[in-house]
């Protein structure tokens, strides 16, 4: 199918100096399928990047876990796409349900972050995925649908974008997606894909799946055909890391 499965690690606001001195020396120390089978990208804290992107392993990427949504200037507070390139920063983390829920994040707002940081050349790890109540209303597609819509509308290259479905009532509750729960909104997600793209966007685009994932339910999901991979949270911050990302030897 031809679809590298990819690994995020979302450190979120976590971490001291020490910590992610000592998160980087076991993730460099880990025994990992080569990067022709899987990619790996940590995405530390901005302040972090530096000391994390000088000190992993070759092979393993960094992402940023936001940056602003137009070129920089005066937007107190902000990263612009250029600084993080001119860093040699390659990924950044957009639209992750934090940020659309707890500071109000619009889907059209997510759509012109993506879509500028694409133009500027950065590569986009982008976050779809429904609440609680909103799966329990049934309308999970129409939700997820409407967020990748508004990326859609404005790119026309889904060569740099891995869309990664993270629902959020599975989001640092320890309350996994079954497998079936997953795979679904992965096949609908393509299916969307295919009917509002094309074809071969729809086959290539990498969806990953985020929400619980640890080194115990990573190989059930793994397995899962249209799940190419994970966007990790608490788990990344831990030695059981490298056995999800070694959940790349079951595609
Ligand atoms: O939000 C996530 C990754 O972006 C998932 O977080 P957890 O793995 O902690 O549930």
């Amino acid at each position: 199918m031809g679809r590298k499965f990819f690994v995020g690690g979302n450190w979120k606001c976590n971490g001291t100096p020490e910590e992610v001195k000592k998160i980087v020396s076991v993730l460099n120390e880990g025994q990992v399928p080569s990067s022709d089978v899987v990619e790996v990208v940590v995405s530390p804290p901005f302040v972090f990047l530096g000391l994390v992107k000088s000190s992993l392993r070759p092979g393993f990427h960094v992402a940023a876990q936001n940056c602003w949504v137009k070129k920089g200037g005066a937007f107190t507070g902000e990263i612009s796409a250029e600084m993080l390139v001119n860093l040699e920063i390659p990924w950044v983390i957009l639209g992750h349900s934090e940020r659309r829920l707890i500071l109000n994040e619009l889907n059209e707002f997510v759509g012109d972050k993506v879509a500028y940081a694409l133009s500027q050349g950065l590569k986009v790890i982008a976050c779809v995925g429904e609440t609680l109540e909103q799966r329990e209303a049934g309308s999970t597609m129409d939700v997820v649908a409407a967020q990748t819509k508004a990326i859609a509308d404005r790119v026309s290259s889904w060569s740099n974008i891995v869309l990664a479905y993270e629902p959020v009532w599975a989001i640092g509750t320890g309350k996994v997606a079954t497998p079936a729960q997953a795979q679904e909104v992965h096949f609908e997600l393509r299916k969307w894909l295919l009917a509002n793209t094309s074809p071969e966007i729809a086959a290539a685009t990498r969806i990953i799946y985020g929400g619980s994932v640890n080194g115990a339910n990573c190989k059930e999901l793994a397995a899962q055909p249209d799940v190419d991979g994970f966007l990790v949270g608490g788990a990344s911050l831990k030695p059981e890391f490298i056995d999800i990302i070694k959940s790349a030897e079951l595609k």
